[in-house]
């Protein structure tokens, strides 16, 4: 079965034309997919399925191999891949687990609309907010020399995010607009290079607590994204998009025995 790989600001993916549902997924041979010793190694699995009223439907599964919440990066990636695969030109509909989603590609960049967020939980040290999947997200000082994975871990398993966890953005203001993000990613379980619903969960927080104003632009230590949106009379956001750069990286073929049960 052939496979494709996809970044999008680090954040990896392996991508499966599954239209003809043959895909055997299960929890187990995905982790063993994405492990990065024992497999391809990626943050994620992502089936691109048919849909009788969208372009295709996005099916993510998280490095662990479980079935996860809406994943921003990989929604840009599937996106490319679909416009690799010939599926639509410029603009395309699809759906994922949190519902359909416009997308548009350039030749550089693919932005993808998120869904619209009518609050944030501004706690005294943290907010708390739902982008498509659950984001803590803390302002901090001096993010690039922190220690993500050790401070992440234990808020990812906290009580108060109790049962699913959350995912734990740490942000720094680094420009009137610009932030310094790293994000430590339930499922994958360390820190991933970027994660999109968390940076888009960022730069909501960032308008709200630091005054910065969209289009937020965001440095994530796998590249740069930026995160436009409009703010309505009673305080959501909507006309809400996610950018950057999703590239194919490379293309091979999943050995039969990784397949068979
Ligand atoms: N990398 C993702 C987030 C994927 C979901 C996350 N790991 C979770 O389980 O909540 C992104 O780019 O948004």
């Amino acid at each position: 079965m052939d496979f494709f790989k996809y970044q999008g600001t680090g954040n990896d993916f392996i991508l499966i034309d599954d239209r003809d549902e043959t895909f055997p997924a299960s929890q187990e041979r995905i982790a063993r997919l994405c492990h990065r010793r024992f497999g391809i190694g990626a943050d994620g699995l992502i089936l691109l399925r048919n849909h009788s009223e969208y372009d295709f439907q996005m099916v993510y599964f998280n490095a662990d191999g479980a079935e996860g919440s809406m994943c921003g990066n990989g929604g840009r990636c599937i996106v490319r891949f679909a416009h690799d695969l010939g599926l639509f030109e410029k603009e395309t509909r699809f759906l994922a687990v949190d519902g359909e989603h416009y997308a548009v590609v350039t030749e550089e960049e693919v932005s993808l609309k998120m869904n619209e967020i009518s609050g944030i939980d501004h706690q005294p040290d943290y907010s708390f907010l739902n982008t498509g999947s659950p984001h803590y997200v803390k302002v901090v000082e001096d993010v690039e020399s922190m220690d993500v994975v050790a401070e992440g871990r234990p808020v990812r398993y906290d009580d108060r995010f109790a049962p699913g966890g959350t995912n734990a953005n740490f942000i720094e203001p680094i420009g009137s607009n610009t932030l310094f993000v790293r994000t430590y990613e339930r499922g994958v379980e360390d820190e991933t290079y970027s994660c999109g619903t968390g940076v888009t969960a960022s730069a909501l927080v960032a308008h709200q607590q630091l005054g910065m104003n969209s289009p937020v632009l965001i440095q994530t230590i796998g590249g740069n994204l930026r995160v436009s949106f409009e703010v309505t009379a009673d305080g959501s956001f909507n006309d809400l998009y996610l950018t950057g750069p999703a590239v194919r990286v490379f293309t091979g073929s999943i050995p039969d025995e990784f397949l068979a049960d």
